[in-house]
């Protein structure tokens, strides 16, 4: 069952199963802790632990400041909930909060590389949640409060603020009413509005709704024009039912007294209530080119299907990643942390705030650059009503809104370590952007401008169901699913997956009209090697990948993944009985390792057992091909255990060679070797060899040898906490991907995705 609406579905959308395996999926949960020095030998435990620990407890206890340099403090940011208000599903407990707790954490990370773990405290008492929290303070360096309910949340972040001498930030407070002051500013200029004549009603006068007003107010909006709703309907002067302090310093006198009263008229409705609360009628007798701003999560407060039909003129925006316009507090907490964090701000204070509103606010109405609209799925946004705000995943966040928050912090005094040269604190902030996620968000992208076919060969795996739904709901294309239909729909219904929706396909190969056009085809590609037609007739009947290959060379899918049920060399081996190495290339393989933000291409990981000086030529021309394809500069080390003939042996005598025929090719791209790992890597020990031709550390690394290629692809995954995409196979003449027989559903539809992508290109 879809986790969304019916009327959803067509949208970019996950269904529930798909959200629990991704919680349950290899180690339960989002989040693990990997420590940042060796802990191998005695002395690295005599300097981690007793006694070279004393030496840091002793200087922090003399200085506390030097905490910022021998603990992770100074990057550490804790997200603590009492689950008394998540999202807009109410109060649901500590324990239940701890996904959406994780999930704050994780992007804390994912976005502005900030460190952080979710505590979830057990208590709806406002003083032992208080007291639970302030005795923290050493650990972090700053406390980011999470759905916690009004009015508790006001008293609580209150009384940190004064106790805690470290930023304390209710982010649905700050963080929601930063990007919904962003987005307001942007859509007033669209509309023609400003902050002193436009009248505004707020559905719900909680901990966002209330924080909203606020910093609108303290931007310039007119009080007068503000009238606040919630489950009593209008907040009016004299209003006694369901009020407490926070509620009254913004009541108004007025003698409406509901919200559809309220919003007659309106030029912007601000909704942080919960689903479904403004009716069509309420948004028929809304001003004209009204803005409409429905954030509860995760659903709104009305859709903006259900306002397209209903008007045209609105400017809508919601909480939600797969509508334009996403006014969600993602787009701040990470940030406004790494700001305060970069400068140890004491606090994070209005000018703050309001930089990181405004800042953002201009981001949107500057042009999107190239490297940037993959973020956007192509659709290269303008400023406009349907795009006020960028998305989270707009790459120029991460310079932008710190930059913004440090100097703010500065200015106003907050600062404990101000940072004296900010163009060197620019790049730094650049180069913390995750450089793989905006090599698969273009490929995503591109994708969905040309969507293609994909063949799931094994389609009556559960696990290639739930991907070929997750590939079609991403609007990458038809995704096909091979295999016996009834078996296929038996399981289906058993495991309550929805195969009967667009963009599935299903294809019985028995049932198959194609199944002669498949046979006579590959009959003619295997008649001289040994295969009788009987053979070929029974490998078309009865096995996916000749099935699955045979489609994709004769066009009937752009590309076919597979290998979930097969070892990696049987299935490779059955689909090169179908399909030829591009003319003039070679069949290989390349991983791609994603690790401490650095990202490199390693080949051959998946063909070539022990390849000759000309093959691990080919393998470099294939890989940095394949590098050039994804956006990078290649710099190609040709690896052994050898650098530059020491120590001098046999093995490493090929790679030499291969360099040779690369010089002899004339390959445009840089490469040199043969050279150790650490020389291609670390550019200290490169530097020992200033006559190497790369002009930085590599990033396509090719083995000398299938084991050395899979050994460290594997070590680097399992011990160096690398994540390694791939083997992807290039160098085909048809779109064909392999998975490991362990593979996620992630990294089926990641390699569904490439199949697409190379299908394409
Ligand atoms: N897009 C974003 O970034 C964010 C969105 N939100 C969303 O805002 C909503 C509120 O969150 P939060 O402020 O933390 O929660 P709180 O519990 O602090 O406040 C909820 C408020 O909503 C009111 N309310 C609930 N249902 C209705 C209704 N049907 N009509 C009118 N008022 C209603 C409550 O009224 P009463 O006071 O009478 O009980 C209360 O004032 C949630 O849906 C949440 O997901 C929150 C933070 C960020
Ligand atoms: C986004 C968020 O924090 C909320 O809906 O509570
Ligand atoms: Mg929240």
């Amino acid at each position: 069952m879809p986790a969304t609406d019916k009327s959803d579905r067509t949208r970019t959308s996950v269904t529930e199963q798909e959200a629990l395996d991704f919680h349950s999926q290899g180690r339960p949960g989002k989040l693990e802790i990997s420590p940042t020095k060796p802990m191998a030998t005695q002395r690295d435990l005599s300097l981690a632990y007793s006694p070279g620990v004393a030496v840091p407890v002793k200087a922090i206890a003399e200085d506390p400041a030097t905490a910022y340099d021998y603990t992770a403090r100074g990057n550490m940011v804790a997200v603590i909930s009492n689950g008394t208000a998540i999202l807009g599903l109410g109060n649901l407990g500590a324990l239940a909060s701890k996904p959406v707790m994780e999930g704050k954490s994780v992007l804390f990370k994912r976005f502005a590389d900030v460190d952080s773990i979710d505590l979830e405290v057990d208590t709806e008492n406002v003083d032992e949640f208080i007291n639970c929290v302030r005795f923290l303070g050493p650990s972090f360096g700053g406390i980011n409060l999470e759905d916690i309910k009004a009015p508790d949340c006001f008293i609580i972040e209150q009384r940190l603020r004064e106790v805690m001498d470290i930023p304390v930030f209710h982010d649905d407070q700050h963080g929601t009413a930063i990007i919904a002051a962003a987005g307001l500013i942007n859509a007033l200029t669209l509309t023609g509005r400003d902050f002193k004549t436009t009248k505004l009603v707020c559905n719900g006068a909680g901990a966002a709704a209330i924080a909203c007003i606020e910093l609108i107010k303290a931007m310039g909006f007119n009080p007068q024009n503000i009238i606040l709703c919630d489950t009593k309907g209008v907040i009016f002067k004299g209003r006694t039912e369901g009020m407490n302090q926070w509620k009254s310093a913004h009541a108004v006198e007025t003698d409406r007294r509901t919200l559809a009263e309220a919003v007659e008229g309106a030029d912007v409705f601000f909704g942080l209530s919960a689903k479904g609360a403004l009716s069509p009628d309420m948004v028929r007798s809304l001003a004209p080119k009204p803005i409409i701003f429905a954030m509860a999560n995760p659903d709104p407060e009305i859709t903006p299907e259900e306002v397209a039909q209903i008007r045209d003129d609105a400017i809508v925006a919601t909480g939600r990643s797969d509508y334009p316009n996403q006014v969600n507090n993602v787009l701040g907490f990470p940030y406004i942390f790494r700001g305060a964090l970069d400068v140890r701000a004491s606090t994070i204070n209005d000018a703050m705030k309001i930089a990181a509103a405004e800042a953002l606010a201009s981001l949107a109405k500057e042009d999107v650059p190239d490297d940037v609209a993959a973020a956007y799925q192509g659709n290269r946004p303008r400023f406009g009503a349907q795009y006020i705000i960028p998305v989270p995943f707009d790459p120029r966040l991460i310079s932008a809104i710190p930059m913004a928050v440090a100097k703010a912090a500065m200015e106003t005094g907050v600062a404990r370590k101000p940072i004296t040269d900010l163009n060197a604190y620019g790049q730094q902030l650049s180069a913390r952007r995750d450089p793989i996620a905006s090599t698969l968000q273009r490929i995503y992208e591109r994708v969905r401008r040309q969507p293609k076919r994909i063949v799931f060969a094994e389609g009556e795996e559960v696990q290639m169901m739930r991907s070929a739904i997750a590939y079609a709901n991403q609007q990458l294309g038809t995704a096909i699913l091979l295999g016996r239909e009834e078996q296929m729909r038996e399981t289906a219904e058993r495991e309550g997956i929805d195969l009967d929706r667009p963009g599935i396909q299903i294809v019985n190969a028995r049932l198959s009209k194609r199944v002669g056009a498949y046979t006579d085809f590959l009959y003619a590609r295997l008649q001289r090697k040994g295969y009788l037609f009987r053979d070929v007739q029974r490998l078309i009947n009865n096995d996916r990948n000749h099935f699955a290959a045979s489609m994709v060379a004769l066009g009937d899918a752009d590309g076919m993944v597979t290998g979930l049920t097969r070892n990696y060399s049987t299935a490779l081996e059955d689909v090169r009985r179908c399909i030829d190495a591009k003319p003039g290339h070679r069949v290989i393989g390349v991983s791609i390792a994603l690790c401490r933000g650095r990202t490199v291409l390693v080949a051959d990981t998946a063909v070539h057992d022990m390849p000759s000086a000309e093959e691990l030529a080919d393998i470099a021309e294939e890989a940095a091909g394949l590098a050039k394809r994804l956006g990078y500069v290649p710099r190609v080390a040709m690896l052994a255990y050898s650098t530059f003939g020491h120590p001098s042996g046999e093995r490493s005598e090929r790679v030499r060679e291969a360099v040779k025929i690369l010089d002899r090719r004339r390959v445009d791209f840089e490469y040199d070797g043969e050279m150790a790992a650490d020389v291609a890597l670390n550019h200290r020990v490169m530097e020992q060899y200033p006559f190497c031709r790369l002009s930085g550390t590599a990033n396509v690394l090719v083995m000398p040898a299938f084991h050395s290629a899979s050994i460290s692809t594997k070590m680097l995954q399992e011990l160096g906490g690398s994540t390694v995409i791939g083997p992807l196979l290039v160098g085909f003449d048809k779109s064909v991907q392999i998975v490991s027989m362990s593979a996620k559903d992630s990294d089926i539809v990641n390699l569904a995705a490439i199949a697409a992508y190379n299908a394409g290109t």
